[in-house]
């Protein structure tokens, strides 16, 4: 679909698609429909991020709270949005050995229990080495400088969620 598309949503059909760009938060979507008209993909998505941003910051944590943990119990039982069952499993995370999975498993625990919140990042611009190993890095972090990061991270998956759902490109006038 293009941004005119979007724009002649009713509420309901664009909640119903954009309801989950920010992962089981459709209050985001909800909040920026009464923005429209979008005048492009790129306006639709600022107005998002203007919405995270102008949250306090617990709500910006209660966001990140309704993130699954990755390669958790979720992915295991197989109770994953469809969205995040592709991210997780495109960076390998549903065939994680044995060790991996216990050290990832050890790792998330240890992260909600400093900050409160699950380690949030963007599985589809990493593979499993490298997210382990930042998931290693961040428990070290302070506090609010985490919260920032990992709303960047937030930001990150909703503008590929995005951009799986509206076409970027102009019309053809041919
Ligand atoms: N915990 C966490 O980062 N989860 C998310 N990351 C991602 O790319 N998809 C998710 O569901």
């Amino acid at each position: 679909m293009d941004i005119s598309a979007v724009n002649a949503l009713a509420y309901e059909e664009f909640e119903k698609i954009f309801g989950n760009v920010v992962e089981k938060c459709p209050i985001v979507a909800a909040a920026v429909w009464s923005q429209c008209p979008f005048k492009s993909l790129t306006a639709l998505e600022d107005a998002i991020f203007e919405f995270i941003d102008t949250l306090p910051e617990s709500g910006k944590e209660g966001i990140l709270r309704c993130h699954p943990d990755l390669a958790g119990r979720d992915l295991q039982m197989g109770t994953l949005t469809q969205e995040s069952r592709e991210e997780q499993s495109r960076a390998g995370l549903d065939a994680l050995e044995s060790a991996e999975r216990t050290r990832m498993a050890q790792l998330n625990e240890e992260y909600k229990a400093r900050f409160g919140f699950p380690f949030v990042i963007c599985a589809r611009m990493n593979d499993k080495a490298n997210i382990l190993r930042q998931l290693s890095e961040r428990c070290q972090s302070e506090r609010a400088a985490e919260r920032a990061r990992a709303v960047e991270e937030v930001k990150k998956i909703c503008h590929l969620r995005l951009q799986g759902l509206v076409r970027t490109d102009a019309p053809n006038k041919l």
